[in-house]
Formats: structure tokens, sequence, C-alpha cells
């Protein structure tokens, strides 16, 4: 597997609080990966480390085999557009591509040209001017103009309204393919990591609770209910990912290669958000923990 991105024991302090600790992750190259996880669980910090905007603290990170911001031609190799979508509001649309062409060895000027007129944006039109959903597809096209070859976008459709975040994913759905790009993008809305992302990340309290293909993972992964019972009456080689119970009833998510053949339990399957959901619960990610440390 080639990767995009690793990460070794990853850490960035700020002042004496850490926003990420002890962070592993390999992304694969050739993928659209999801970011998810809980607020303040150190998404914007890994992705701004990955940009090169931040130092780490401790640990290491390596993006497409460099130093993230480490040199001129690492910087080119990598576009970031940022969770507020920024651009000079001073500036107009044409105005941003001229200083995109200047500051970009692999500009594509065809390509930015032909993106702004799709999109009907008037170059003469000053960026400060523009709707939220017109700023995120303008920092969009700065950024694919870049023709990087990893793409790091920030929660970059959370302020659009449906119809405008249908359209910009529909964008970066299509430049990816058409590129070959391999992008990483962090969301809350688990519905659009649904559409755009075959690859997906849980990141709670900084430590990747889940990495793989969302196929796979979806094939991996199982509702499991049935009268109240211990999980040690789960069939065997499941992992528990999460458990829930009431007076009556156990509902387990279980992990496992295998089919579930008990008539003592219901099985069925579960979406992408009761998979998001099931990692993203602190109790279940601290349980999962010391089970893991007390295995190895
Ligand atoms: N500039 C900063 N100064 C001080 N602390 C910060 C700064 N940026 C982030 N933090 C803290 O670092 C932790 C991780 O923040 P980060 O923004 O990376 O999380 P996140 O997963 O992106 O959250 P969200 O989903 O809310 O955007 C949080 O506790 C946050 O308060």
């Amino acid at each position: 597997m080639t990767s995009v991105l690793q990460a070794q024991a990853l850490g960035k302090k700020y002042g004496r609080r850490w926003a990420l600790r002890e962070c592993t992750i390999d992304m694969p190259a050739g993928h659209v990966v999801g970011l998810v996880g809980p607020n303040g669980a150190g998404k914007s910090t890994l992705l701004k480390l990955a940009g090169g905007q931040l130092e780490p603290t401790a640990g290491g990170i390596t993006v497409l085999g460099g130093r993230p911001g480490s040199t001129p031609a690492q910087l080119a190799k990598v576009g970031f557009v940022a969770q507020d979508t920024p651009v000079y509001a001073g500036l107009t649309v044409a105005e941003h591509l001229r200083l995109g062409e200047r500051l970009n060895p692999r500009w594509d000027e065809g390509m930015a040209r032909e993106r702004i007129a799709r999109l009907g944006l008037d170059p003469a039109h000053r960026a400060g001017k523009l709707s939220g959903g017109q700023r995120a597809q303008l920092a969009l096209t700065l950024c694919l103009a870049k023709r990087p070859d990893l793409l790091i976008l920030d929660e970059p459709a959370a302020a659009l309204d449906p119809l405008a975040r249908h359209e910009f994913l529909q964008h970066l759905m299509e430049a990816a393919a058409e590129h070959k790009l391999s992008v990483v993008l962090s969301s809350h809305l688990v519905s659009d990591l649904e559409r755009v992302c075959d690859y997906l990340i849980v990141l709670v309290d900084s430590r990747v609770q889940i990495a793989g293909k969302t196929d796979h993972l979806l094939a991996t992964h199982h509702r499991v209910t049935g009268p109240r019972r211990d999980p040690d009456r789960l069939p065997a080689g499941g992992h528990v990912v999460s458990a829930r119970h009431t007076d009556g009833q156990s509902t387990y998510v279980v992990r496992t290669g295998a089919p579930i053949h008990d008539p003592a339990w219901t099985v069925s399957r579960l979406s992408l958000e009761d998979l998001v959901l099931a990692y993203m619960d602190k109790r279940d990610a601290e349980r999962r923990r010391v089970a893991l440390e007390v295995r190895g």
C-alpha cells in the first residue's frame, strides 16, 4: 500500500494543553478518505500538521513521502481548503486566479478558467461579495488548479446549504476521479462522507478508533440484539465495539469477519452513521482501549 500520509505518535501542544497526542495513522493513496470524530478530537490540528501550517510538538508526520511544508515542491503537491474556506475579500475572482498562477509552479490556468465559467462566477466579482457556497467553490478551484497530488479539506462544506453542498461534493468527486487525486476530507456530516468517501478514519481523543475501506467496514460490522446478556454470550470470534443495555435487551455492535449464525441473537446491518456513532462514543472508546491494552 502506498501511503499519502503517515503519522507516528504525532502530538501537538497549544501552550500546556495537548490538542493532538500519540496519533498514529496511515492513509493509503488513491482514496477519498473521510476523517470523522467528536468536537475537539484533533481533526483540524491533524490536517493543519499535514498541510505544514503547524509544526509537531512530538512524533512525526510524512505527507507524500516528505515533511509537510518543508520545500516549495512539497507545498506544490498538497492543496488545502481550510474550515472557513478563506479567500481574499478585496480581490476579484480573476485576481485570485492570477495570484494562483504566480504562486504555483504546476498551475493549470485552463482548468481554473473552465471551472470558474462552469460555476457561473463573474471573474470581475470581488471575493468578499460572493456567497458562502461560491467562496467555497472558488477555494476548491484554486486548490484543484494547483494540480496537487493530495487535497486536504477541513469541513469545507459545513456552512453551505444542502444544494450548494451537493454541488460542491459533486465537483470534488469529479475532480478526484479525473485527476486521480488522493483526498482527505473532515466532516461531521456522515451523509456527505457516505456519498464521497471510500475510506473512513474515526478519530476520538486523537486516537484512531477504526480505519479502512468503507465497504469492508460495513461488511464486517453488525448490530446484534437479543435478551439482556453479557458479551461473553455473544458468538465467538467477534470483537465488541459498543454495548447498550435496557432492562430486557442488549444491543452490541460487533466486528467480525465471519457471518453470525446464532438463533439466540438477531443480526442486522449497520449504516455508516451507526458505525461512526458506535466508534465515536468516548465510553466505548475507553473500554476498547483498556481491552486492547489488557490483551496486548
Ligand atoms: N489555536 C488553538 N489554541 C489553543 N487550543 C486549540 C487551538 N486550536 C485547537 N485547540 C484545542 O485543541 C483541541 C483539538 O482541536 P481541533 O480543532 O483539532 O479539533 P477538531 O476535531 O477539529 O474539532 P471540531 O470538530 O470541533 O472542529 C481542542 O481541545 C481545541 O480546543
